[in-house]
Protein backbone atom coordinates (compact mmCIF):
# COMPACT_ATOMS: atom_id res chain seq x y z
CA UNK A 1 0.00 0.00 0.00
CA UNK A 2 1.69 3.37 -0.65
CA UNK A 3 2.57 5.84 1.56
CA UNK A 4 0.15 8.87 2.50
CA UNK A 5 1.79 12.32 1.80
CA UNK A 6 1.89 13.06 5.83
CA UNK A 7 3.74 9.67 6.29
CA UNK A 8 6.21 10.93 3.69
CA UNK A 9 6.19 14.52 5.51
CA UNK A 10 6.65 12.87 8.79
CA UNK A 11 8.99 10.66 7.63
CA UNK A 12 11.37 13.46 6.25
CA UNK A 13 11.33 15.27 9.90
CA UNK A 14 12.22 12.19 10.97
CA UNK A 15 15.40 11.68 9.12
CA UNK A 16 15.99 15.35 8.59
CA UNK A 17 14.66 17.43 11.64
CA UNK A 18 16.45 17.34 14.82
CA UNK A 19 14.57 15.36 17.53
CA UNK A 20 13.04 18.10 20.51
CA UNK A 21 13.69 21.20 18.56
CA UNK A 22 10.57 21.84 18.06
CA UNK A 23 11.79 24.92 15.14
CA UNK A 24 14.02 22.09 13.20
CA UNK A 25 10.81 19.88 13.19
CA UNK A 26 8.79 23.22 11.95
CA UNK A 27 11.48 24.23 9.52
CA UNK A 28 11.88 20.89 7.83
CA UNK A 29 8.11 20.41 7.14
CA UNK A 30 8.05 24.10 5.39
CA UNK A 31 10.87 22.97 3.38
CA UNK A 32 9.18 19.80 2.87
CA UNK A 33 6.07 21.26 1.54
CA UNK A 34 7.56 24.25 -0.35
CA UNK A 35 10.22 21.99 -2.55
CA UNK A 36 8.47 18.93 -2.79
CA UNK A 37 4.56 18.34 -2.07
CA UNK A 38 1.92 21.20 -0.93
CA UNK A 39 0.50 20.46 2.28
CA UNK A 40 -2.06 22.35 4.07
CA UNK A 41 0.00 23.36 6.85
CA UNK A 42 -0.62 27.02 8.01
CA UNK A 43 2.80 27.77 6.80
CA UNK A 44 6.08 29.91 7.84
CA UNK A 45 4.41 33.34 6.76
CA UNK A 46 0.69 32.74 8.71
CA UNK A 47 2.84 30.85 11.01
CA UNK A 48 4.67 34.49 12.31
CA UNK A 49 1.30 35.85 12.88
CA UNK A 50 0.14 32.95 14.25
CA UNK A 51 3.20 32.97 16.82
CA UNK A 52 2.40 36.73 17.49
CA UNK A 53 -1.26 35.93 18.68
CA UNK A 54 0.00 33.65 20.76
CA UNK A 55 3.04 35.92 22.59
CA UNK A 56 0.48 38.90 22.82
CA UNK A 57 -2.32 36.29 24.93
CA UNK A 58 -0.07 34.20 26.42
CA UNK A 59 -2.48 31.44 26.98
CA UNK A 60 -2.50 28.80 29.81
CA UNK A 61 -5.11 26.95 27.88
CA UNK A 62 -5.32 26.63 24.37
CA UNK A 63 -7.57 24.70 22.10
CA UNK A 64 -6.35 24.07 17.85
CA UNK A 65 -9.71 22.88 15.80
CA UNK A 66 -7.72 20.80 12.77
CA UNK A 67 -4.33 18.89 14.14
CA UNK A 68 -3.59 18.00 11.21
CA UNK A 69 0.24 17.03 10.80
CA UNK A 70 1.06 18.66 13.93
CA UNK A 71 2.40 21.60 12.35
CA UNK A 72 0.59 24.44 13.66
CA UNK A 73 0.13 22.10 17.37
CA UNK A 74 4.40 21.98 17.35
CA UNK A 75 4.28 26.26 16.56
CA UNK A 76 1.68 26.78 19.39
CA UNK A 77 3.26 24.44 21.77
CA UNK A 78 7.05 26.23 21.49
CA UNK A 79 5.47 29.06 22.32
CA UNK A 80 3.34 28.65 25.80
CA UNK A 81 4.99 28.75 28.92
CA UNK A 82 5.78 26.09 31.99
CA UNK A 83 1.87 24.77 33.27
CA UNK A 84 0.49 25.88 30.21
CA UNK A 85 -1.14 23.53 28.05
CA UNK A 86 -2.28 22.66 24.20
CA UNK A 87 -5.45 20.87 23.24
CA UNK A 88 -5.57 19.66 19.76
CA UNK A 89 -8.59 18.45 17.69
CA UNK A 90 -8.41 16.33 15.05
CA UNK A 91 -10.78 14.12 13.29
CA UNK A 92 -9.27 11.78 10.95
CA UNK A 93 -7.48 8.68 12.34
CA UNK A 94 -4.59 8.61 10.07
CA UNK A 95 -3.59 12.21 10.65
CA UNK A 96 -3.99 11.91 14.14
CA UNK A 97 -1.28 9.18 14.25
CA UNK A 98 0.97 11.31 12.33
CA UNK A 99 0.54 13.88 14.42
CA UNK A 100 1.35 12.26 17.38
CA UNK A 101 5.05 10.82 16.46
CA UNK A 102 5.27 14.84 15.13
CA UNK A 103 4.47 16.51 18.28
CA UNK A 104 6.78 13.74 20.23
CA UNK A 105 10.03 14.22 17.61
CA UNK A 106 9.71 17.53 18.91
CA UNK A 107 9.41 17.58 22.05
CA UNK A 108 6.54 19.30 23.33
CA UNK A 109 4.54 16.29 24.12
CA UNK A 110 4.09 17.31 27.79
CA UNK A 111 2.72 20.52 26.81
CA UNK A 112 -0.16 19.44 24.02
CA UNK A 113 -3.35 16.87 24.69
CA UNK A 114 -4.40 15.25 21.15
CA UNK A 115 -7.89 14.81 21.10
CA UNK A 116 -9.30 12.50 18.13
CA UNK A 117 -12.93 12.80 17.28
CA UNK A 118 -15.31 15.15 15.58
CA UNK A 119 -15.26 18.74 16.89
CA UNK A 120 -18.70 19.16 17.88
CA UNK A 121 -18.42 15.83 20.00
CA UNK A 122 -14.94 17.21 21.78
CA UNK A 123 -16.04 20.18 22.45
CA UNK A 124 -18.97 19.32 24.87
CA UNK A 125 -16.55 17.17 26.69
CA UNK A 126 -13.81 19.76 26.98
CA UNK A 127 -15.19 21.19 30.82
CA UNK A 128 -15.74 17.66 32.47
CA UNK A 129 -13.98 15.62 30.64
CA UNK A 130 -10.55 17.59 30.10
CA UNK A 131 -10.95 19.58 32.83
CA UNK A 132 -11.17 22.88 31.32
CA UNK A 133 -12.50 26.40 32.80
CA UNK A 134 -12.42 28.66 29.97
CA UNK A 135 -10.25 29.06 27.29
CA UNK A 136 -7.60 31.92 26.57
CA UNK A 137 -7.04 30.77 22.94
CA UNK A 138 -8.72 29.07 20.43
CA UNK A 139 -6.81 28.80 16.60
CA UNK A 140 -9.13 27.75 14.26
CA UNK A 141 -8.23 25.72 11.21
CA UNK A 142 -10.73 22.79 10.33
CA UNK A 143 -13.81 21.96 8.19
CA UNK A 144 -14.33 25.85 7.06
CA UNK A 145 -17.70 24.74 7.20
CA UNK A 146 -17.36 23.84 10.67
CA UNK A 147 -15.93 27.76 12.10
CA UNK A 148 -18.96 29.61 12.86
CA UNK A 149 -21.25 26.39 14.43
CA UNK A 150 -18.10 25.76 16.58
CA UNK A 151 -17.66 29.18 17.45
CA UNK A 152 -21.34 29.41 18.57
CA UNK A 153 -21.10 25.99 20.21
CA UNK A 154 -18.01 27.14 22.10
CA UNK A 155 -20.33 29.97 23.73
CA UNK A 156 -22.66 27.74 24.40
CA UNK A 157 -20.64 25.51 26.64
CA UNK A 158 -19.55 28.95 28.47
CA UNK A 159 -15.78 28.18 27.56
CA UNK A 160 -14.94 31.80 26.49
CA UNK A 161 -14.56 34.20 29.06
CA UNK A 162 -14.04 37.91 28.43
CA UNK A 163 -11.11 38.40 26.55
CA UNK A 164 -10.57 35.35 25.01
CA UNK A 165 -8.97 35.13 21.48
CA UNK A 166 -10.05 33.05 18.49
CA UNK A 167 -7.11 33.02 15.62
CA UNK A 168 -9.17 31.45 12.31
CA UNK A 169 -7.04 30.55 9.22
CA UNK A 170 -8.36 30.35 5.28
CA UNK A 171 -10.68 33.23 5.38
CA UNK A 172 -10.06 34.12 1.88
CA UNK A 173 -9.06 30.95 0.89
CA UNK A 174 -10.56 27.91 0.56
CA UNK A 175 -12.64 30.96 2.56
CA UNK A 176 -15.32 30.59 5.04
CA UNK A 177 -18.01 33.00 4.68
CA UNK A 178 -20.04 32.17 6.90
CA UNK A 179 -17.67 32.17 9.62
CA UNK A 180 -17.04 35.79 8.44
CA UNK A 181 -20.63 37.45 8.30
CA UNK A 182 -21.21 35.63 11.89
CA UNK A 183 -18.33 37.35 13.51
CA UNK A 184 -18.02 40.24 11.99
CA UNK A 185 -21.59 41.31 12.57
CA UNK A 186 -21.59 39.70 16.15
CA UNK A 187 -21.08 42.68 18.94
CA UNK A 188 -19.66 39.64 21.67
CA UNK A 189 -16.91 40.07 19.34
CA UNK A 190 -14.02 42.69 18.13
CA UNK A 191 -12.61 41.70 15.11
CA UNK A 192 -9.83 42.44 12.56
CA UNK A 193 -8.16 40.77 9.66
CA UNK A 194 -4.70 39.93 8.93
CA UNK A 195 -3.74 39.71 4.98
CA UNK A 196 -1.18 36.85 4.82
CA UNK A 197 -0.85 34.19 1.62
CA UNK A 198 -1.89 30.87 1.59
CA UNK A 199 0.79 28.51 2.72
CA UNK A 200 3.49 27.92 -0.16
CA UNK A 201 1.55 29.74 -2.59
CA UNK A 202 1.75 33.01 -4.09
CA UNK A 203 -2.20 33.23 -3.65
CA UNK A 204 -3.96 36.01 -1.17
CA UNK A 205 -5.30 34.12 2.23
CA UNK A 206 -6.10 35.89 5.50
CA UNK A 207 -6.30 35.49 9.39
CA UNK A 208 -9.48 36.80 11.23
CA UNK A 209 -8.72 37.97 14.89
CA UNK A 210 -11.81 37.81 17.02
CA UNK A 211 -11.98 38.90 20.92
CA UNK A 212 -14.76 37.82 22.93
CA UNK A 213 -16.09 40.41 24.60
CA UNK A 214 -18.28 38.68 27.13
O1 LIG B 1 -9.34 22.09 4.75
C1 LIG B 1 -8.43 22.61 5.37
N1 LIG B 1 -8.23 22.35 6.65
C2 LIG B 1 -9.13 21.49 7.38
C3 LIG B 1 -8.82 20.00 7.24
C4 LIG B 1 -9.93 19.25 7.94
C5 LIG B 1 -9.45 18.44 9.10
C6 LIG B 1 -10.42 18.41 10.18
C7 LIG B 1 -10.14 18.50 11.49
C8 LIG B 1 -11.27 18.39 12.32
C9 LIG B 1 -11.31 18.39 13.70
C10 LIG B 1 -12.52 18.23 14.32
N2 LIG B 1 -13.65 18.09 13.66
C11 LIG B 1 -13.63 18.09 12.33
C12 LIG B 1 -12.43 18.24 11.65
S1 LIG B 1 -12.08 18.26 9.99
C13 LIG B 1 -7.46 23.52 4.66
C14 LIG B 1 -7.42 23.51 3.27
C15 LIG B 1 -6.51 24.33 2.58
C16 LIG B 1 -6.46 24.31 1.09
C17 LIG B 1 -5.95 25.39 0.40
C18 LIG B 1 -5.89 25.37 -0.98
C19 LIG B 1 -6.33 24.28 -1.68
F1 LIG B 1 -6.25 24.26 -3.02
C20 LIG B 1 -6.86 23.19 -1.00
C21 LIG B 1 -6.92 23.20 0.38
C22 LIG B 1 -5.64 25.17 3.30
C23 LIG B 1 -5.70 25.18 4.68
O2 LIG B 1 -4.87 25.99 5.39
C24 LIG B 1 -6.61 24.38 5.37
O3 LIG B 1 -6.62 24.45 6.73
MG1 LIG C 1 -5.54 26.17 7.37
Amino acid sequence: MNQSKERRILNFVLQNAVRGDPCSVMETIDKYCSEKEWAMNVGDVKGVILDKTVEEINPKVALELGTYCGYSAVRIARLLKAGARLLTVEFNPEFAAIAKQMIEFAGVQDKVKLLEGPSEVIIPQLKKKYEVDTLDFVFVDHWKDRYAPDTILLQECSLLRKGSVLLADNIIFPGAPEFVKYIRNNPRFQCSTYLSHLEYMKVQDAMEKAVFLG
